[in-house]
């Protein structure tokens, strides 16, 4: 497979910090964003509102490669997530989607599904591909492949902060237990299971800033000579 434009991938469990630092990679270098967790996010959403079922496995094929998403530019610069023309930006957010996403991303047709509409998101000058797979299976060539994680614990902790300042009311011991249950579906399954690529940058988060994440993969990007 050729890549359309340079990809960094950027892979990992749910909480290790993907989307925040491929966001702040994105930015430094002026180049696209892919959030393959909302896509799956999105589709769970999708099948809760059609009343679908999992084990109608083609229809959630089409559903996944013909949903209607867009990613508009809303205020303060912050990108609106539309889905069948509502706005769903936080909805798709609550850990409840989160699992519903990662049940259904274990379904081969769903992930056939989405495939093509990831790829597309390669474009000149160059994609930062947050997700699971994106190394292994997406984005096969990428010259840049991190995997990106920290302990369950500090993931949760790093959550509950999250959650509790837009006001929601949660339970540590519960966040790690869902966190935990959600690593070992997603490194579990039969398809494109959250493993790191060969050849990534293992980075360890637990006791390092955002900065200092930000830093190394810019480094890496450096090493790899695409910019
Ligand atoms: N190195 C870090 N130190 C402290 N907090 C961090 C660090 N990295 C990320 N965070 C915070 O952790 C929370 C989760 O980060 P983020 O949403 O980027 O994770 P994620 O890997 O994309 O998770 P998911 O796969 O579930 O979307 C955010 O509030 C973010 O600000
Ligand atoms: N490339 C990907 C991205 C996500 N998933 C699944 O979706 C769930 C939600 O993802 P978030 O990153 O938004 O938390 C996740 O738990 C995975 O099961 C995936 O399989 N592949």
């Amino acid at each position: 497979m050729i890549d359309q434009a340079p990809v960094i991938a950027i892979d990992g469990p749910s909480g290790a910090g993907k989307g925040t630092v491929s966001q702040l990679v994105a930015e430094k270098l002026g180049w696209h964003l892919l959030d393959s967790g909302a896509l799956y996010r999105l589709l769970a959403l999708a099948v809760s509102h059609h009343g679908m079922t999992a084990d109608d496995v083609e229809s959630l094929r089409v559903l996944a490669e013909h949903l209607d998403i867009q990613f508009e530019q809303g205020d303060e610069g912050k990108v609106d997530i539309v889905l069948e023309g509502e706005i769903v930006t936080q909805a798709i957010r609550t850990e409840l989607v989160g699992n519903s996403a990662s049940k259904l991303a274990q379904i081969p047709e769903v992930r056939d599904g989405l495939l093509m509409r990831q790829r597309a998101f390669s474009q000149e000058p160059g994609l930062v591909a947050d997700g699971r797979d994106m190394g292994t299976v997406v984005f096969p060539d990428a010259p840049v492949k991190v995997f990106l994680t920290a302990t369950a614990e500090e993931r949760a902790s790093r959550r509950l902060l999250q959650l509790q300042q837009k006001g929601d009311e949660v339970d540590y011991d519960e966040l790690v237990a869902t966190i935990k249950e959600r690593d070992d579906r997603d490194a579990n399954r039969a398809v494109a299971p959250l493993v790191p690529a060969a050849g990534a940058l293992v980075v360890d988060s637990t006791d390092l800033t955002i900065d200092k994440v930000v830093e190394m993969v810019l480094a890496e990007v450096k090493k790899a000579g695409i910019v």
